[in-house]
């Protein structure tokens, strides 16, 4: 296969497993995120597939050949790590041209492909100037460039706009994920940023305990969370408790029409984003809870709900707004279209 393979990698730290027998095939040209909270081993992934760090057990493949045991430097890789920051007493030019002066191009080929790699990342001109004297988006760039310059097969990520302001961190991850599909490069890019990972990413990766919970598009990670940590850890969503009753199931007491329980399972639960949650008015059989707070933020509207001691957040925006009030009692309509039955 054209692309990367990782083989069941393993990776002990002493005792300790940081990365679980890992299982991913990233196609050529395409965009993945590794997404997780601090501490799940998404670093030590990325570091594996770059040779800083060998794996204990498992293969790293890249298009067919097994590189597992190659070095760093022979592995064709672009990397932009917050370690490998651009040298500050060069210009932008010489910190682009820097990968490909220590690679032997001569100094013609050299201007020619800064200019190229300048008119990618938007700084046309720019070779002259210090980096020091550049903003830190930016100098982002730079490093972007300098990491493609060599046309790798692999262009490596670690958090790589974290450092950047809400702003222009999402406008860069827009140009970031543009300059990737422009170049079809086969990409991945760790972060603990999900809108990061939503924007950018063709698969997002979402990892915890060194194991992956679940890789798909990022559409079907939000939409079918393959379980419980997976659904609280994307966006945010109301963990409703489902219980089995006969060959029906329970949401908070109700039953819901479309819903049943998972075969087997004594506990489960239903995922059901805010958006997805409907308010009407109370009803016979309908599952109802009681106003708690209303944050208005003006594009969206939160309603807290309290059912029988469990939290119910519906959002709305403006327009779809039903009139409620704090205290006032309200149905709760869950779409079974949207909702999702997770074991435990
Ligand atoms: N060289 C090392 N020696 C021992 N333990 C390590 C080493 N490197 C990482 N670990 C441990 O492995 C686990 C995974 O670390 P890793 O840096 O991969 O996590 P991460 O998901 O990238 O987290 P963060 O977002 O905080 O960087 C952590 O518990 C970390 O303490």
């Amino acid at each position: 296969m054209s692309g990367l393979a990782l083989n069941s990698i393993t990776k002990q730290f002493g005792p300790f497993t940081a990365v679980d027998n890992v299982q991913l095939s990233v196609p050529h040209g395409t965009f993945v995120c590794l997404l997780g909270p601090s501490g799940c081993g998404k670093t030590t992934l990325l570091r594996m597939i770059a040779g800083l760090d060998s794996p204990t057990d498992g293969a790293i493949v890249l298009d067919g050949k097994d590189i597992t045991q190659v070095p760093t430097h022979k592995r064709e890789l672009g990397m932009v790590f917050q370690s490998l920051a651009l040298f500050p007493h060069l210009t932008v030019g010489e910190n682009i041209a820097y990968p490909l002066r220590i690679r032997g191009i001569g100094p013609e080929e050299q201007v020619k492909r800064v200019d190229e790699l300048l008119a990618m990342i938007h700084l046309t001109g720019y070779a002259d100037r210090p980096v020091h004297k550049l903003s830190g988006g930016q100098r982002q760039r730079v490093a972007i460039a300098r990491a493609l310059a060599i046309s790798p097969k692999l262009f490596l990520l670690d958090e790589p706009l974290s450092a950047l302001d809400a702003k222009l961190r999402e406008a860069m991850q827009v140009e970031l994920r543009k300059l990737q599909q422009q170049l079809g490069i086969t990409t991945i890019v760790v972060t603990h940023d999900q809108r990061e990972a939503m924007t950018m990413a063709d698969t997002v990766v979402v990892m915890s305990g060194g194991k992956i919970r679940q890789a798909a598009s990022p559409i079907e990670i939000y939409r079918k969370p393959a379980d419980r940590f997976v659904a609280d850890f994307i966006g945010s969503t109301n963990l409703l408790p489902l219980t089995a009753q006969g060959g029906s199931a329970l949401v908070l007491g109700h039953s819901v029409a479309g819903i049943s329980a998972p075969a087997g399972q004594g506990q489960a639960s239903l995922s059901v984003r805010p958006e997805d949650v409907k308010l009407g008015a109370p009803g016979e059989g309908r599952i109802t809870g009681k106003v708690t707070f209303i944050r208005d933020l003006g594009g969206t509207i939160e309603t807290f709900l309290d059912v029988s001691g469990t939290e119910v957040v519906a959002v709305s925006t403006p327009r779809e707004r039903p009139v409620v009030t704090v205290g006032q009692d309200v149905g709760i309509v869950i779409d079974p279209e949207t909702a999702v039955v997770l074991s435990a």
